[in-house]
């Protein structure tokens, strides 16, 4: 493949640091166990390959963050109905406090020219994560846009109005892109999220949706957001949905690019591989279609910061053994180490 232009290559984070923020926060949906992902996946040996086989110096606090100060009080985080509605939004102030306290540390490690890798914890994580990306990009690069790169069977792209659970895991992107700003019922709750913290709606690329709510179809078409479902990838083979996604960003070989923020819903896989997740989706990508995205983006060498989420090892459903949590923690690690280099020959 074309080496990257000199120009992009200027965005690119030092290839060899890495920060790592473990984010053991699940209040983005409802069902309990995601939080302990972070450690799951620690514990199976992912930093280990990290540091020793892919060879990264790891900046890590050694803390999987509950964010326990950024909590409001029990019983004070109460359901927010937002005129038109179909549900209220759910623990709205933790959602927002935690995700601004998420922008934080991964602003923190991005700004020092830091690959960072977030390990979820529920999607909506991706709100602080994305944010804090978007803002350290603009600062380092005269004010370049980042690439979004979104692997999931949802698009996670409700509006509070047009969402039909209130789950916020369920609405990331629509704040991201600012198509959802702050809600006027309290303009506190994600009223942190500014200009700089968001991202163009031209720049972003869907891969694996295959459980889109109607309202969602809606804005992906109203905003003219580049997706490709599971039946693009049935079509196409993943090679050739990779290159066009590139293409829409612009990372394609020789092309100029630009920094690209990676964000791996684990539920893209297929549950027969990923089976520990909150809400599986039949009809998924294999682990070689996941891995293969991984493996292309690292490849642009356009990749500043990924983000691993809904690995949720509660939810195995085969008995205390829990052959299917270990599965989708394998899952999960192997999307890591390809995105962070593994599996390409030289
Ligand atoms: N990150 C996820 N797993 N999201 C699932 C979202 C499901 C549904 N579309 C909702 O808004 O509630
Ligand atoms: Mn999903
Ligand atoms: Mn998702």
């Amino acid at each position: 493949m074309t080496a990257p232009s000199t120009i992009a290559t200027k965005f690119l984070p030092a290839k060899d640091q890495l920060g790592l923020v473990a984010v053991g926060f699940s209040g983005g949906q409802c069902k309990p166990g995601v939080d302990a992902a972070p450690s799951a996946l620690i514990e199976s040996g992912l930093l280990t390959d990290i540091q020793e086989t892919l060879e990264y110096t790891l900046y890590h606090d050694g803390i999987v963050h509950g964010y326990a100060d950024h909590l409001p009080p029990p019983g004070t985080d109460l359901p927010l109905h937002i005129a038109g509605a179909k549900a209220p939004m759910i623990n709205p102030i933790a959602v927002s406090n935690v995700t601004h306290a998420l922008c934080d540390q991964v602003y923190e490690h991005a700004s020092k020219g830091r690959l960072v890798l977030t390990l979820g914890g529920d999607h909506s994580i991706a709100i602080g994560s994305v944010a804090g990306t978007a803002k350290a990009v603009r600062e380092r690069h005269n004010n370049s846009e980042m690439a979004l790169v979104w692997v999931d069977a949802h698009a996670d792209i409700n509006t509070p109005e047009s969402s039909g659970s209130g789950n916020i895991h369920g609405m990331p992107v629509s704040f991201l892109t600012g198509i959802t700003k702050a809600p006027k019922e309290n303009p506190n709750i994600f009223g942190w999220i500014k200009d700089e913290h968001r991202i163009n709606p031209s720049k972003i690329v869907y891969i694996g949706l295959r459980d889109v709510d109607i309202p969602e179809k809606k804005i992906l078409k109203d905003h003219g957001i580049r997706a490709f479902s599971m039946h693009d990838v049935d079509r196409y083979g993943i090679g050739k949905v990779m290159d066009m996604a590139l293409d829409h960003i612009n990372c394609g070989p020789g092309q100029e690019g630009m920094p690209i923020h990676l964000s791996f819903d684990v539920d893209a896989l297929d549950p027969y591989v990923a089976p520990s997740t909150g809400t599986p989706v039949r009809g998924g990508l294999t682990l070689r279609e996941g891995d293969f995205i991984c493996e292309v983006i690292h490849e642009t060498g356009y990749l500043v910061a990924m983000d691993l989420v809904e690995v949720n090892p509660a939810l195995s459903g085969d008995g205390p053994e829990s052959i299917g949590a270990k599965e989708t923690i394998r899952a999960g690690c192997s999307l890591v180490r390809c995105a962070l280099g593994e599996c390409l020959l030289g």
